[in-house]
C-alpha cells in the first residue's frame, strides 16, 4: 500500500522503516531539512537498534523516501500517519500545534482518492473529531485559494477536488531502545474509529504484522487487532502508559519502605510478580520514570480529568513519588558522603534508559542540576551520549569518554541508566582511581556482592 508518514521520530521514522521493510511504498515527511538530507543519506537521526539496517535496506529497494514536501506526501499515500511530537506545556496539557498544523495541512493538500488519517501521535482525548476539524478547515482553506481573482459568477462551479477521508486513531505502544522489535512483535493493534472502511485498510497495511510474518517467534497467534471508537482508542494509549507509570511508582515506594525494615526490594518484586494478576514486569525499583512519554501522558491524563471536574489522585500520587524518587540518589549521595560541596561524582548513564540517545525527561538531569546546586562537580559517561555529547546541548557536567576517566578522582559513583556494558566494566581498578570507592546503584543493576568485593562501599534502592 502508499503510505505518507509525517514526522519522522522516534515513532515515525520506526513506523515508516518498518512498514516499507514488509513491502508498503512509504514517504516520510518531516518539516526538519537537516534531518531529511540525514535520512534521505540513509543515516537515523536517532540511535534505535535495528534501525539503521532495515532504513538502509529499505531504501535500496526503493521502498523509502524522504521528503520536506508534505503536498508530495500527502499525494502519495492511500494511508497518512500522523506522527509529530506533542510535548508538554508548563501546565501539563499537552502541546497538539504540530498535530494541528499538520491536519490543517493535510487539508490543504488532500488531491482526490480516498484516504486513512492516522493519529499516531498521543493526542488528548476527542483529538481524532478534532484532526477531523482541522482537515476539513485546511480543505476549505485550499478551496478559497481556488477562487478565481474578481470572485466567481453565480453560475461559475468552484473546480473541485475530492476530500474524501476518515479518521483513525491508532496509538503506538512502542518502547525506546526496542522499538524494532516492538513494532514487529506488538502485544496488540488499537484501531479507533467508525469507518468499517478506514478499518479494514489498516487491517490489511498490518497483515504482515497480525500474521507474525516478522515476529521473533511466527509460531505465536495472530496480534490481537481492538477495533474501538475513537475516545476509547485515545483513552488507551494513556491508560496504559498511567498504568505502567503508577506500577513502577508502586514498587519505589515499596523498595524505599524495603530501605528502613531492611528487606530486598528485588526479592520482594520477584515474589509479587510470580502472582500471574500482578506479573513481573515493569517492578524494577530504582530512580523513577522517565522520558519523553511517562512524565507527559500521566500529567495530561491529569489535566484532562481535571478539565472534566475529576481529580485523578492516584496519578498524582504516581507522579509525587517520582519525583522524591528521582532525587533519592541525592539523598543517598548525602547519607554517605554527608557533604556534598567541594566533592566530584560520577555518574554512569545518562539517557532515560538504555539503548536509546533520548535525553528528554531522564533523571540524570535532575541529578546534574542539583549536585550542581549543592556545590559538587558532575561528570558523566554515557555509551552514546559520549559519542554525541555536543550535539545534546547538555551543561553543568562533564561528559568523560570512558568509564576509567570517569571514576578518575571522583568521591562516588552513581548508576544512572543500566547500560548492559556497564556490567563488565573493571570495577576493581575503577574502585583504586577513586578518592572514595562508593556506588550508588540507581537501577539495583549490579551484584552488590561482586562490588564490595571489588573495594566498593555498595549502595541499592531498597535492598
Ligand atoms: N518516543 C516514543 O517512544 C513514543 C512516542 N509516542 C508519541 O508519538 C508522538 C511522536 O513522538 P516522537 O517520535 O518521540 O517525537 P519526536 O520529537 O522524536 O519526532 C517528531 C518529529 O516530527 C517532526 N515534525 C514536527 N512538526 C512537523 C510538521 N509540521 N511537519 C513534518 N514534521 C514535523 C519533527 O521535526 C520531528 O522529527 C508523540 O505524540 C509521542 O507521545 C508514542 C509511543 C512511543
Ligand atoms: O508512549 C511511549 O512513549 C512509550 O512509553 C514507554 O516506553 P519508553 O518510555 O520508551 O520506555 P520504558 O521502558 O517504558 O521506560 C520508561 C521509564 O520507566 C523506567 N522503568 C521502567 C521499568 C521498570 O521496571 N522500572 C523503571 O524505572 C525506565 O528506566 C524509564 O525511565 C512505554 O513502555 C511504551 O509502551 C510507550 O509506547
Amino acid at each position: 500500500m502508499r503510505v505518507c508518514v509525517i514526522g519522522t521520530g522516534y515513532v515515525g521514522l520506526v513506523t515508516g522503516a518498518c512498514l516499507a521493510h514488509i513491502g508498503h511504498d512509504v514517504i516520510c515527511v518531516d518539516n526538519n531539512e537537516e534531518k531529511v538530507k540525514l535520512m534521505k543519506s540513509g543515516q537515523s537521526p536517532i540511535f534505535e537498534p535495528g534501525l539503521s539496517e532495515i532504513m538502509q535496506s529499505a531504501i535500496q529497494a526503493e521502498k523509502i523516501h524522504f521528503t520536506s514536501d508534505l503536498a508530495a506526501g500527502v499525494a502519495h499515500g492511500e494511508v497518512l500517519f500522523i506522527a509529530v511530537g506533542t510535548p508538554p506545556l508548563p501546565t501539563g496539557e499537552s502541546d497538539t500545534r504540530y498535530v494541528e498544523a499538520v491536519a490543517r495541512g493535510i487539508g490543504e493538500n488532500l488531491n482526490g482518492g480516498y484516504k486513512v488519517i492516522v493519529n499516531k501521535s498521543t493526542v488528548p482525548i476527542g483529538s481524532g473529531d478534532w484532526v477531523r476539524m482541522l482537515v476539513l478547515d485546511g480543505v476549505a482553506e485550499r478551496q478559497k485559494t481556488l477562487v478565481p481573482a474578481g470572485g466567481v459568477a453565480s453560475n461559475e462551479k468552484l473546480p473541485e477536488f475530492a476530500a474524501e477521508f476518515d479518521v483513525i486513531s491508532n496509538p503506538e505502544f512502542l518502547r525506546e531502545g526496542s522499538a524494532v522489535h516492538d513494532t514487529f512483535n506488538p502485544d496488540r493493534i488499537v484501531l479507533g474509529g467508525n469507518s468499517q472502511r478506514a478499518v479494514g485498510l489498516m487491517r490489511q497495511l498490518y497483515a504482515p504484522i497480525v500474521e507474525r510474518k516478522y515476529a521473533v517467534d511466527q509460531s505465536l497467534p495472530p496480534v490481537p487487532i481492538l477495533a474501538t471508537d475513537l475516545s476509547s482508542a485515545e483513552m488507551i494509549k494513556y491508560a496504559a502508559n498511567a498504568f505502567l507509570a503508577t506500577k513502577i511508582s508502586f514498587i519505589n515506594e515499596v523498595a524505599n519502605i524495603c530501605d528502613r525494615v531492611g528487606a530486598d526490594v528485588t526479592q520482594v518484586a520477584k515474589g509479587i510478580g510470580l502472582d500471574s494478576r500482578i506479573g513481573n514486569k515493569f517492578l524494577q525499583a530504582g530512580i523513577g520514570w522517565g522520558g519523553s512519554c511517562f512524565p507527559k501522558d500521566v500529567s495530561a491524563l491529569i489535566h484532562t480529568a481535571d478539565d472534566y471536574g475529576y481529580e485523578a489522585q492516584l496519578l498524582k500520587s504516581a507522579v509525587s513519588v517520582n519525583e522524591r524518587q528521582r532525587l533519592i540518589a541525592l539523598e543517598k549521595l548525602q547519607k554517605v558522603l554527608k557533604i556534598l560541596k567541594g566533592k566530584t561524582i560520577g555518574l554512569l548513564g545518562l539517557t532515560f534508559k538504555p539503548d536509546t540517545d533520548d535525553l528528554r525527561d531522564a533523571p540524570a538531569l535532575n541529578l546534574i542540576e542539583q549536585l550542581n546546586r549543592l556545590g559538587a562537580k558532575v561528570k558523566a559517561f554515557d555509551p552514546i551520549v559520549s559519542q554525541t555529547g555536543l550535539r545534546h546541548g547538555l551543561s553543568g557536567v562533564l561528559v568523560e569518554t570512558d568509564a576509567e576517566r570517569l571514576a578518575d578522582g571522583c568521591d562516588a559513583l552513581v548508576l544512572v541508566t543500566e547500560w548492559q556494558q556497564f556490567s563488565t566494566l573493571d570495577y576493581v581498578k575503577m574502585a583504586k582511581l577513586m578518592a572514595h570507592p562508593v556506588i550508588i546503584d540507581g537501577r539495583n543493576f549490579l551484584d552488590p556482592e561482586a562490588m564490595i568485593r571489588a573495594g566498593f562501599q555498595y549502595v541499592g534502592v531498597g535492598r
